[in-house]
């Protein structure tokens, strides 16, 4: 088996298995193996030194069967359109499993955001809502934040989109904003607090005792670091993660008695890069995939654990914090050893759940409080955490199939009711 690193191609592959699996109408694979939409955008910024210089983006909306198109929007040098095609196709999965009243959407700009001074970055930002404004709304499309982008840059969208729209301002238009401008309580966390949930209940699934495990997450990004976070406030430890670093390339930290989070992350917010941290000994990549672990979970990007990886792991367990961190090959090799993996969109959608509870918020106009939203998101994922599990052991499946039969089965009926089939 050769390694599909194209995210589009191992995406509609996952629905092809689940929909044979299930045996639904060929009409439900026709309708869902590829977006509705997509919008390419070239976005012209004029930089600082008086140059001009243009930006590809996109956003696609894979299906609006059950409601709006909802995800995020990436800002990294390798995003294309495949990529973004692929990421709103699992999103759409994702609301599924969850029971959002959502579709699949997302988005993305091919840039490296570092390089840009915070004013053009926000031209970027303005730029891109200018061309795609007439494709979003509450009921249409409704982006968040993913790789690169955060409250500030939702902010800037919500303010170029409110102008674009007479003053128009239904926040509920961009969720993942700020608590200041109609954010909610919790969503900064909510995919790593997630994250941390999935990765407890998998564990006493497959017999592994959380607080004496040895954890290791690859990325320090907004998932992997709230990972580490709500990790240790479940009693558990995280010994070693991994980064990459543009002079450095890729490396770990590792401490066998545990990285603390509040120390790493003071020393982040303090150097803008974990390397270098006295918390913790710097290890090589090679170093960091091949030690052992109980659990192992990938927080950065896709396509991380290819086949020869995943040959060389040395663990139990493979949470997918990413979205599609683990390609095709990878998987078939994780099975063939028996180490077990709880699916992107089950491990990582603590985001939209808030994103959505965002959305509730902004339309009555009425806020909740971080422990509120931190019970309502536990629920919703045990929910869905038992459903999935359930259908694994109906079906003697993986649970990487059992998250996109569970999720199916209602994208199906709704598109069935409206007459798509
Ligand atoms: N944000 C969210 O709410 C959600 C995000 N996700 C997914 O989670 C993943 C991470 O997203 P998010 O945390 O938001 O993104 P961030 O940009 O905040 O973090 C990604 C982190 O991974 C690092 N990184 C990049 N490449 C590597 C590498 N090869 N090895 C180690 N570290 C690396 C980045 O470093 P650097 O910044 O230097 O590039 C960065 O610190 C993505 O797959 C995203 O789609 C899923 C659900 C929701
Ligand atoms: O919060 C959201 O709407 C989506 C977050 C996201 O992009 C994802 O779950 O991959």
């Amino acid at each position: 088996m050769t390694d599909t690193l194209n995210p589009l191609e191992s995406a509609q592959e996952k629905v092809r298995i689940a929909c044979e699996k299930l045996g639904t109408d060929p009409a439900v694979y026709e309708l869902l193996k590829e977006p509705k939409r997509v919008i390419e955008v070239t976005i012209p910024v004029k930089m600082d030194d008086g140059s001009v210089k243009t930006f590809k983006g996109w956003r696609s909306v894979h299906s609006d069967a059950v409601g709006p198109g909802k995800g995020g929007v990436r800002f990294h040098p390798d995003v294309n359109m495949d990529e973004v095609k692929a990421l709103s196709l699992w999103m759409t999965f994702k609301g599924g499993a969850l029971g959002l009243p959502y579709g699949g959407g997302k988005g993305g700009i091919s840039v490296d955001p570092s390089e840009l001074s915070e004013r053009e970055l926000e031209q970027l930002c303005r730029g891109y809502i200018r061309g795609i404004h007439k494709y979003l709304g509450e009921r249409i499309d409704i982006p968040a934040p993913d790789v690169g982008t955060n409250g500030q840059v939702m902010s800037w969208f919500m303010d170029e989109y409110a102008a674009l729209n007479g003053g128009n301002m239904d926040m509920g238009t961009f969720t993942g904003k700020p608590v200041a401008f109609g954010g909610s309580e919790g969503r900064n966390e909510a995919t790593g607090f997630g994250v941390a949930v999935v990765t407890r209940e998998a564990a006493k699934r497959f017999g592994i005792d959380i607080s004496t495990a040895k954890i290791a997450v690859q990325g320090f990004g907004n998932v992997g670091s709230f990972t580490v976070k709500n990790i240790e406030r479940q009693g558990g430890k995280v010994c070693a993660i991994a980064e990459w670093d543009k002079k450095e390339g890729n490396y770990g930290l590792y401490n066998e008695s545990g990285i603390d989070f509040k120390e790493l992350l003071a020393y982040k917010e303090a150097n803008k890069t974990i390397l270098g941290f006295p918390g913790a000994t710097k290890i090589s990549a090679e170093d960091f995939w091949t030690k052992e672990y109980d659990i192992l979970i990938p927080a950065a990007l896709e396509n991380a654990i290819t086949g020869e990886v995943a040959k060389k792991l040395n663990v139990k367990l493979v949470c997918e914090a990413a979205n599609g961190p683990v390609t095709p090959e990878g998987d078939a090799v994780l099975a063939e050893r028996g180490i077990n993996l709880t699916p992107d969109i089950l491990t990582n959608s603590g985001g939209v759940v808030v994103s959505y509870y965002e959305w509730v918020q902004n339309q009555y106009g009425y806020y909740w409080s971080v422990a509120e939203v931190e019970e309502k998101q536990e629920a919703d994922m045990m929910k869905a955490v038992g459903g999935v599990f359930g259908v694994a052991d109906e079906f003697n499946v993986s649970l990487r199939e059992a998250v996109y039969m569970y999720a199916i089965k209602s994208i199906d009926e709704a598109m069935k009711l409206r007459g798509w089939y």
